[in-house]
């Protein structure tokens, strides 16, 4: 298979191929996890701020709800396709296996380029989309959250929307997560992806005989995921020596303020023109900078044939979802690089998500310590369970969390007659 063929999806259902082989599961278990359950496909009116309507693609998939309800953000972004929307909800599944969550996969995604709406267009496009989908979400059958391009207040535009559609009355804060903190958000969410690749480096740091505090980190993508591993990796005493988003590359041996850097973005929205000390290179030159542990943490396939040769680090924590090609993988793999697979990786979201639900639902709301311990349990313990399968079943780390994660999954499916 070439890399260039490759997409998404092709990689999610190989990557199960793959551990199902493995494990010597039934072909049924591979079959029925290897295709979503339900892919809607809406198109989305929206009234421009000039009067014009323009037409939108949203998709929102249900990949496997034999654990529970469905769970997965939100995707606002001119590079989305079916296939794409396909794998996340796939990777989601997954996820939420490894991690023993009671829910399946599901992910959602408009083709818009959101930088070429003003505010309220977003607004109406949010409501349009959530109206379009409205049918099969809710509560108990399918949890909708933040993903590339959606943030809280998107999340609260979605909630007012589906509770004036299905509330009669009520509102329904338990049908969204990754909301804001002041309508019926979690403490810890906002922070809680970046948090986990942190917790995962620092893990996987001490499994081979590291200690964070001695590793230069480099992040790839500075938004919501990018910025706070970058953030936690300071706090936890590694140097940040380079961080990127579409507009740049800011690189110092010696470490960057990310704090600073963080402000920065805040008012100026990207990363180039910073004026601190640092270098301002190329977004690609990211990938060969002097690092222990590398984060990606923008979009898919963005470790691959092409760059990975030039890549230093020993670690690979993938914030991001599916940011190595499996060609890039073989690679580092050779090179006995240990990626932590984005299913372990970047289960903080899916985790806290998981606790803000459980709130909402019990209107009985956490400290942001508790949540922070909380989420450092579980994901501590599937580290734990995904090394043990690693050096039993003698496979790299992403098949070792697949095994986990399919084991979790075959049993529901099993009681339930499924197969
Ligand atoms: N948000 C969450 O809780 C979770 C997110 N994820 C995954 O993490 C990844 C990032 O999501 P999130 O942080 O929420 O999204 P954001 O939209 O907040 O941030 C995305 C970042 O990636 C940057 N970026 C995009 N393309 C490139 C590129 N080619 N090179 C360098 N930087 C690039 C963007 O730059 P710019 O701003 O300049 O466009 C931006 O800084 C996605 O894969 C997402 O699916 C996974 C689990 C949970
Ligand atoms: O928080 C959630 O429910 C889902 C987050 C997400 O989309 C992801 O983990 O990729």
């Amino acid at each position: 298979m070439s890399e260039k063929t490759l997409n998404p999806f092709k990689i999610a259902q190989l990557q199960l191929k793959e551990a199902c082989d493995a494990l010597g599961e039934e072909d049924a278990v591979y079959e029925l996890l290897s295709e979503p359950e339900k892919v809607l496909e809406v198109t989305i009116p929206v009234k421009m701020d000039d009067g014009t309507t323009k037409l939108f693609t949203g998709y929102r998939v249900q990949h496997n709800d034999a654990s529970g309800p469905t769970k997965g953000g939100i995707r606002f972004h001119p590079g989305v396709t079916k296939d794409e929307v396909k794998a996340l909800a796939t990777w989601m599944t997954f996820k939420c296996g490894v991690v023993g969550l009671p829910y399946g996969g599901a992910k959602g995604g408009v083709i818009v380029d959101p930088s070429k709406l003003s505010k309220r267009e977003l607004e109406r496009l949010s409501r349009g989309y959530v109206r379009a989908i409205a049918p099969i979400i809710g509560e108990r059958r399918d949890i909708p959250a933040p993903d590339v391009n959606t943030n809280g207040q998107t999340m609260a535009w979605m909630v007012d929307e589906y509770s004036s559609l299905r509330g009669i009355g009520q509102t329904l804060p338990a049908s969204f997560t990754g909301k804001p903190v002041e309508f019926g958000g979690c403490l810890a969410r906002k922070e809680a992806t970046g948090y986990g690749v942190v917790l995962m480096l620092r893990e996987a740091a001490k499994y081979r005989g590291m200690d964070i505090k001695d590793m230069r980190v480099a992040v790839q993508g500075f938004g919501n995921v990018g910025s706070f591993a970058a953030m936690y990796a300071q706090s936890f005493g590694a140097k940040v020596v380079a961080v990127s988003d579409v507009s740049c590359c800011l690189y110092n041996k010696d470490g960057l303020d990310v704090n600073d850097l963080m402000e920065y973005v805040e008012t100026n929205k990207t990363l180039s023109g910073y004026s601190g000390q640092c270098e301002e290179l190329d977004r690609e030159e990211i990938f060969g900078v002097e690092c222990d542990g590398f984060a990606p943490c923008a979009l898919e396939n963005a470790i691959t044939s092409q760059n990975v040769r030039k890549m230093k680090a020993k670690i690979i924590s993938e914030g991001a979802n599916g940011p190595t090609t499996p060609e890039a993988e073989e690679y580092l793999l050779k090179n006995d690089v240990l990626i932590i697979p984005d299913i372990l990786a970047n289960a903080g979201g899916v985790i806290v998500s998981y606790f803000e639900w459980v709130q909402n639902l019990h209107n009985y709301y956490w400290r942001f310590d508790e949540v922070q311990e909380k989420q450092e349990v579980k994901m501590v313990d599937a580290f734990m369970k995904v090394t043990k399968a690693m050096e039993e079943r003698h496979v790299d780390m992403r098949k070792a969390a697949y095994l986990v994660a399919i084991k979790s999954l075959a049993m529901p499916m099993r009681l339930r007659g499924w197969f």
